[in-house]
């Protein structure tokens, strides 16, 4: 199989900014996690796929504080959440940009006042400075100027996951998560987003946690890949190795026909650029 984003050059220092070990994370008896381990390494785009309901957006919960474990071991850039004060664990949380499913913008505020929100609160700018930065925070995500002062009900689908982004990167945090940031989004518009994502990776230094279902956007972006399966990350390694794991779900996965046309169009692309 042709080789991930990863061979392309773009590849983690290895070191870990998180580092995941023992988590358990149960609702009542229903248990999603058990002993689940995980490292993100600097600088990589780290997809996490796995089927519906095996806890992807829970571990990602879990990671960025919205989600207090069963039990487990969370550090980030080496530091054990658990044992941090509410100011210290606050201070880490900020390095961190979140892009939630559907964008999570305020409704009633415009796309430049929803950036500047977590600018007034957290940076302490002034409103005029914070709405000027959301407009340059906009403008990285490429939205045109005049989208700053449009409202999310007036916005196409992909513009409200550019403004998501947007939002996720106003406090120029190191680790960026994104929870299926192109579901809903169209094909063309899936792949600008792909693109879009590898090119502030390499334009601004960040490690991104990529929770996806979509095969296209793992080939496209991700430098390695961890699947969830059997309450725990089953294989974390590039997307050649993870696909040629035996197990039937990752089988059926990446073998199955949209995992064949993704590999397809992949390896297409990759042809297509080395002739270039
Ligand atoms: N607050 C909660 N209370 C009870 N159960 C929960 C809660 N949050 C998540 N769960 C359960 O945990 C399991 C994992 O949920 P999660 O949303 O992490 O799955 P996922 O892998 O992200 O799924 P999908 O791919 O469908 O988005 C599901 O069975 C879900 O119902």
């Amino acid at each position: 199989m042709e080789g991930s984003h990863a061979e392309s050059g773009n590849f983690s220092s290895g070191t870990s900014v998180i580092e995941v070990s023992e988590l358990c994370n149960r609702f009542g008896t229903h248990v999603v996690h058990q002993n689940l381990g995980l490292d993100l390494r600097q600088g990589e785009i780290l997809g996490i796929v796995g089927g519906s309901g095996t806890g992807k957006t829970v571990l990602l919960r879990s990671i960025v504080g919205l989600h207090k474990p069963s039990s487990g071991q969370i550090r980030v850039f080496g530091q054990d959440l658990e044992r941090l004060s509410a100011r210290k664990r606050s201070e880490i949380e900020q390095r961190f940009g979140v892009l939630f499913q559907g964008g999570a913008l305020f409704t009633s505020l415009n796309l430049q006042e929803n950036i500047a929100v977590p600018l007034i609160e957290h940076a302490g700018l002034s409103r005029p400075e914070a709405e000027e930065l959301g407009r340059m925070k906009l403008a990285l995500t490429g939205l045109p100027p005049e989208a700053a002062l449009k409202y999310p009900s007036e916005l196409s689908g992909g513009m409200v996951k550019r403004a998501g982004l947007a939002r996720a990167l106003a406090l120029d945090p190191e680790i960026l998560f994104l929870d299926e940031p192109t579901a809903g989004l169209d094909p063309i518009g899936a792949a600008a987003f792909d693109r879009l994502i590898v090119t502030l990776r390499d334009a601004l230094g960040l490690t991104v946690f990529l929770v996806t279902h979509d095969l296209d956007t793992l080939y496209a972006t991700c430098d390695r890949v961890a699947v969830l399966s059997q309450k725990r990350v089953l294989v974390a390694d590039t997307l050649a190795t993870v696909a040629d794991t035996q197990d039937e779900w990752i089988q059926d996965y990446f073998k199955g026909p949209r995992g064949r046309a993704a590999s397809y169009a992949h390896l297409a692309q990759s042809k297509q650029r080395s002739q270039e």
